[in-house]
């Protein structure tokens, strides 16, 4: 089921926590929402299922406005970060919850309901803890668990809030996977919530960026991480230096009052300045960290420092150390107004 955000802003007495959100959600589409706390990934993901009404603004399913229908009616399953399965019940009947509770005209018998449920066990792959219950369930279990629960009542649209925040990194890792070939087998309309920006590069098909109730830019992984539209995405994912008009001004190209955006992995190194703006640094830091290097260095007006990586590769050709006098250039760099998100020009 596609989605359809139009106009949408919500204010928390006089703060605007959305302001005039606007997203088109494909059918089978999985979107993260990828924002820093507060920026309002939570609000909009609530006003979606129903649980939060929008000051303004259009929400369609499926061409259809949803406003007035309320959060059962929307056909919605809900993953939320803190495990919400009912603790005095097995792991069988917690999946089994949303299929009983159904009104008694669609309610299925029970012979269905029990083979559904085994279905949707063997899906997170869980089967075989059916008759356990939560509290004997490690974290990235339950979270298995509250998403079959999730999926038990056939939701149109998944919506997962942190759905991984609470679990340690090597266990996320494994979910996030886990989740990208659960939704390629199922393809169900989701959006799920990050504050996780490695998170959101790998498990979804798109990523909306969000700032302070806005949206800085919706694209694929690829387009925001390569591409990002403003300043604070080129922030917000992924390293990188700033280098300002009034310390390197060919590199801003001039611009009056600029900032060139540099990734890390864009800059070269070289012994002797291979053109006129590469700038002479010290190297104030070397230090491998797996298959890339990541060298420190600073220009000799300045105390601040830029990063700098390298391929092991690239870096055993021509290794440095610590104290090496080198000179520096960006291969690809874009440049921003100060304090604006305007894109001046891009190298
Ligand atoms: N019920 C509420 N009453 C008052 N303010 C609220 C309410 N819910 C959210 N807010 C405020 O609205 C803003 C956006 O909150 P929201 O939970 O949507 O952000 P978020 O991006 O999901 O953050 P986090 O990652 O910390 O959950 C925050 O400043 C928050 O304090």
């Amino acid at each position: 089921m596609s989605i359809t955000i139009e106009n949408i802003n919500k204010h928390f007495g006089s703060y605007k926590a959305l302001d005039n959100i606007n997203l088109e959600v494909n059918r089978g589409e999985l979107i993260a929402l990828l924002g820093p706390s507060g920026c309002g990934k939570t609000s909009l993901l609530r006003i979606i299922g129903g649980l939060e009404l929008a000051d303004s603004g259009k929400l369609l399913f499926h061409g259809e406005d949803v406003e007035a229908r309320d959060a059962r009616e929307r056909n919605v399953g809900f993953v939320f970060q803190h495990y919400a399965l009912f603790r005095h019940m097995t792991v069988f009947e917690n999946v089994a919850f949303g299929l009983r509770v159904k009104p008694k005209k669609e309610r299925h018998h029970e012979a269905e309901i029990q083979r559904r449920v085994h279905e949707l066990l063997n899906l997170v792959q869980l089967d075989w803890l059916h008759d356990r219950y939560p509290s004997q369930l490690s974290g990235g279990q339950r979270q298995r668990i509250a998403l079959a629960r999730a999926l038990a009542v056939e939701p149109k649209i998944l919506l997962l809030d942190e759905p991984f925040g609470a679990l340690d990194a090597q266990v996320r890792k494994e979910l996030r996977r886990w989740l990208r070939r659960l939704h390629d087998e199922l393809h169900i309309t989701s959006i799920f919530v990050t504050h996780d920006q490695e998170e959101a590069l790998e498990v979804a098909d798109r990523v909306v960026v969000m700032n302070k109730g806005k949206i800085e830019q919706i694209g694929t992984p690829d387009e925001v991480y390569a591409k990002p539209a403003t300043p604070f995405v080129y922030q917000f994912i992924g390293n990188v230096n700033m280098f300002h008009s009034r310390d390197h001004a060919p590199w801003t190209e001039q611009h009056g009052d600029a900032v060139a955006y540099v990734r890390p992995h864009d800059i070269d190194i070289s012994r002797t300045p291979q053109v006129d703006t590469a700038l002479p640094v010290e190297v104030k830091l070397v230090r491998a960290i797996g298959s890339i290097v990541r060298v420190e260095v600073s220009a000799d007006d300045s105390s601040e420092l830029i990063e700098i990586e390298l391929s092991r590769e690239r870096f055993d050709t021509a290794p440095l150390a610590c104290g090496d006098r080198v000179f520096i250039r960006p291969r690809q760099f874009r440049v921003f107004e100060t304090g604006d998100s305007n894109e001046l020009s891009a190298a």
